[in-house]
């Protein structure tokens, strides 16, 4: 397939990829894109409607990986002056290609497929059994992108096309549809999904479910919580009016109720015989020491930490979990918290990301991403201890009441398993440390920081003034 100036499809995909949003492989030379699959959806129409493709690639890169990534194509004669930054460059076939999922008309192609839930060559759409999609679904893209790229249809559903792919079923569909099935109030409902067949196995590559309106995400929401407590620094938390704890505690009970219908669904066993979840962990510091030198003396202490908690960590129990919890993955609708994106860690493999876990893992993520937004108004500001006082003890009490939300839906309060709670952050926040190296290096300090409280080193000079609200004990 080559256009007129002798781009072929491929060579032109090579060129496009690394410039989108979503292109996971950031800072990796792309050295060839082949084409592992291509369908056509709609031909274009004869007043100058698109034709909608369906192209599966595997990406090669300089390092010899082939990660897969799913790229919905249209094409046009004449691209509208709107679809003009979602281009490729060079003409394929004659036409202009461009990002499918910018383009009302390529929607609502995709949308139809899914109301008909049939095949469409090795493409399966499918629905949920009792489930009517009705035809004509308009659509458009949600805010700004993320891994993925999701598409609000009629407004009252929300369609996640995966981008990078790889084979297999992506646990967020599976665990939403294991949570869906028995009605969980702490999700989304699935109602419809996408698979094709990648690497001889059947693989998710989109999936639809409940458009929750009216819905606030947890991040926003704490940072409000803290820039009010911060803008009214003698105040403490609970005077303030945007308190959180209030939320943490019922965003405890929610991610408590979908550990428990997780485990009832998909089962819980406790851990296997001499295996213990600190080895990797240990493993995970040491490659993090590579990425981020500051870690490298703040390790002992790390180290110690973790052989403390491979002591206890031998017989708790592992189910299925959410994987990659923070305050981004949760919204806040009318009615409650909902957990979204059940799709694990992006760093890991499909098939740990489906290994089962302790609930302590997505524990840990929620009181990392209470710390998170404690610090992160602060963290590039001039050392003041007042305003950290007041940070730490917001930390401090979203974590308490998010513990107690958590303890009182399951019967199992999680500080009652400190030493491995601790090791669970410790490894987050050792994750994060190399997740900000790479993509916020200005955010680096907020898990640095986190990693030597953690491990009780001391980062700051000792309490020297008399009206330091501190206490030597909130300094260790
Ligand atoms: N069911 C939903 N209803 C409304 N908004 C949602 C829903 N699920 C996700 N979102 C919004 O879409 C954004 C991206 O969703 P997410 O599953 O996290 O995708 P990604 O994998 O691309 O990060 C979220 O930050 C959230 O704002
Ligand atoms: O893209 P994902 O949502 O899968 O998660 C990745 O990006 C997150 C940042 O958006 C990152 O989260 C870290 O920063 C958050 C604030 O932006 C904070 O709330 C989290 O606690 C912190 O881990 C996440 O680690 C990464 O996997």
């Amino acid at each position: 397939m080559t256009g007129p100036r002798g781009t072929t499809l491929e060579q032109a995909l090579a060129a496009w990829l690394p410039a989108q949003r979503w292109f996971a492989h950031k800072g990796h030379d792309v050295a060839a894109v082949e084409v592992l699959h291509r369908e056509v959806l709609a031909d274009a129409t004869t007043d100058g409607g698109p034709r909608t493709e369906h192209l599966l690639l595997a990406v090669e890169l300089a390092d010899g990986t082939r990660p897969g990534y799913q790229v919905p194509l249209g094409l046009r004669a004449e691209l509208p002056v709107a679809l003009e930054a979602w281009a490729l460059e060079g003409p394929v076939d004659g036409l202009v290609a461009y990002d499918a999922l910018r383009d009302p008309e390529c929607i609502r192609v995709l949308a139809d497929a899914l109301a008909g839930a049939h095949d469409v060559g090795a493409l399966q759409f499918r629905t949920e059994d009792g489930v009517v999609l009705e035809p004509g679904m308009g659509g458009r893209v949600l805010g700004a992108e993320q891994s993925n790229t999701s598409v609000v249809l009629g407004e009252h559903l929300l369609l996640k096309v995966f981008r990078q792919v790889a084979p297999g079923v992506n646990p967020d569909l599976e665990l939403h549809r294991a949570l869906s099935a028995v009605g969980c109030s702490s999700i989304a409902p699935v109602r419809a999904w996408l698979q094709g067949e990648l690497g001889g196995e059947t693989t998710t590559l989109a999936m639809a479910q409940d458009f929750a309106t009216n819905a606030a995400d947890g991040w926003s929401m704490a940072l409000t919580s803290v820039r009010d407590l911060l803008s009214e620094a003698d105040l403490h938390a609970e005077e303030v009016g945007t308190d959180f704890a209030g939320e943490a505690e019922r965003l405890g009970r929610s991610v408590a109720e979908v550990h428990q219908v997780l485990a009832t669904a998909l089962g819980s066993a406790p851990r296997a015989a001499g295996t213990s979840p600190v080895p990797a962990m240990l493993a995970r510091l040491d490659a993090a020491v590579a990425v981020v030198p500051e870690l490298a003396e703040l390790a002992p202490a790390a180290h110690a930490l973790l052989s403390a908690a491979a002591e206890v960590a031998v017989d708790d129990e592992v189910q299925r979990i959410h994987g990659d919890l923070h305050l981004g993955q949760v919204l806040r609708t009318p009615a409650g918290w909902l957990l979204i994106d059940f799709e694990g860690e992006p760093a890991k493999t499909l098939a740990e990301r489906r290994e089962a876990d302790s609930t302590l893992r997505d524990v840990a993520g929620m009181l990392r991403s209470f710390d998170y937004a404690a610090h992160q108004q602060l963290h590039d500001t001039a050392p003041n201890n007042q305003l950290e006082f007041r940070a730490k003890e917001w930390a401090a009490r979203n974590t308490d009441a998010f513990c107690a939300g958590y303890a009182e839906q399951s019967g199992a309060d999680p500080r009652d398993q400190l030493v491995l709670l601790r090791a669970y952050e410790l490894d987050k926040a050792v994750y994060e440390a190399v997740y900000e190296a790479r993509n916020r290096p200005t955010w680096l300090d907020i898990p640095l920081k986190a990693v030597a409280r953690l491990c009780g080193v001391r980062t700051r000079p000792p309490l020297v003034s008399p009206d330091d609200p501190r206490t030597e004990e909130d300094d260790a």
